[in-house]
């Protein structure tokens, strides 16, 4: 099957993109993972996939599966890629456009030809809703990591889903943490059943963070738009962090506003389209 694609990334955080609406796709985790493969496939971290509604309130199903052929809830750089990838392919003339995804929808905003605002939705504290393993809801918690090379026993971190799971452990320079020694030992972690994203936050003032995530199914990336906004919640959670917040990642930096619990978080961020093509699957 030779299926179209778009070639997209947000700071970084890269994705095919691809329309089945207008072309048949039959997406599974193994061909997902032959596209995602940066040596025999495209290559990206995510496969962002646009269907048809399911739910009246939706203009667009948005499908999202990581670079390992894992099918997940949310996608944050993803979603505003993917506004602008309905308009570039016709889809749709709107400027706010409401994608469906696993746990609900996303109202995305297209604020001029590349930057997007999207409503990301209110943030789930609850720990059986993230779901993470806890005697009771906290805004820090304690988990035992036993990493012997870097000589760190246990981490204490916040745990914010926003539809996809997020541990953030706030440390003293994010540049420097050794991220691809304690981001994977989090990622499968005991206490998170659906494993997690894992963020790695310093904090320069109340409005500006910097971070590093190690998502779930993709190892670390450039940048993570739901690990960015859960960084925001944790620290907003911790008293550490202003309503709105610069969130500076390696590739690039994000607007988070979060008013705080019960209210929507909101990030506002770039998009690029690198390329299109065809490749068989
Ligand atoms: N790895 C994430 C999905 C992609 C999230 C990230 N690329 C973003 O921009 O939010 C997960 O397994 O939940």
């Amino acid at each position: 099957m030779k299926i179209r694609f778009t070639k997209m990334h947000g700071l970084g955080n890269d994705f095919v993109m691809i329309d089945a609406i207008s072309q048949q796709v039959n997406i599974t985790p193994d061909r997902a993972r032959k596209i995602a493969d940066r040596n025999f496939g495209v290559g990206c971290d995510q496969i962002l996939i646009v269907e048809a509604p399911t739910r009246p309130d939706a203009d667009f199903k948005y499908r999202i599966f990581n670079a390992d052929g894992s099918e997940v809830e949310n996608c944050g750089n993803g979603a505003r890629c993917f506004a602008v990838f309905v308009r570039l392919r016709k889809l749709t003339g709107k400027h706010v456009i409401r994608a469906e995804t696993a746990t609900g929808v996303l109202i995305l905003n297209v604020v001029d030809k590349y930057n997007v605002t999207v409503d990301m939705g209110v943030p789930e504290l609850s720990p059986p809703k993230i779901p993470f393993i806890a005697d009771a809801e906290a805004s820090v918690y304690a988990i035992d990591i036993n990493e012997n090379t870097a000589n760190i026993s246990s981490l204490n971190i916040g745990a914010v889903s926003m539809g996809n799971p997020h541990a953030v452990a706030v440390v003293d320079d994010a540049a420097a943490y050794p991220v691809e020694l304690i981001g994977p030992l989090i990622e499968s972690h005991p206490q998170y059943p659906n494993k997690v994203n894992a963020g790695f936050m310093s904090i320069v003032n109340r409005g500006e963070i910097n971070l590093r995530v190690y998502e779930r199914g993709s190892g670390e990336t450039l940048a993570c738009g739901t690990g960015a906004c859960a960084a925001v919640v944790a620290g907003r959670l911790q008293s550490l962090l202003d309503e709105t917040v610069t969130v500076n990642l390696p590739g690039g930096s994000l607007s988070i506003t979060w008013p705080g619990p019960g209210h929507s978080v909101m990030m506002t961020g770039p998009t690029a389209t690198v390329f299109h093509g065809q490749v068989r699957i």
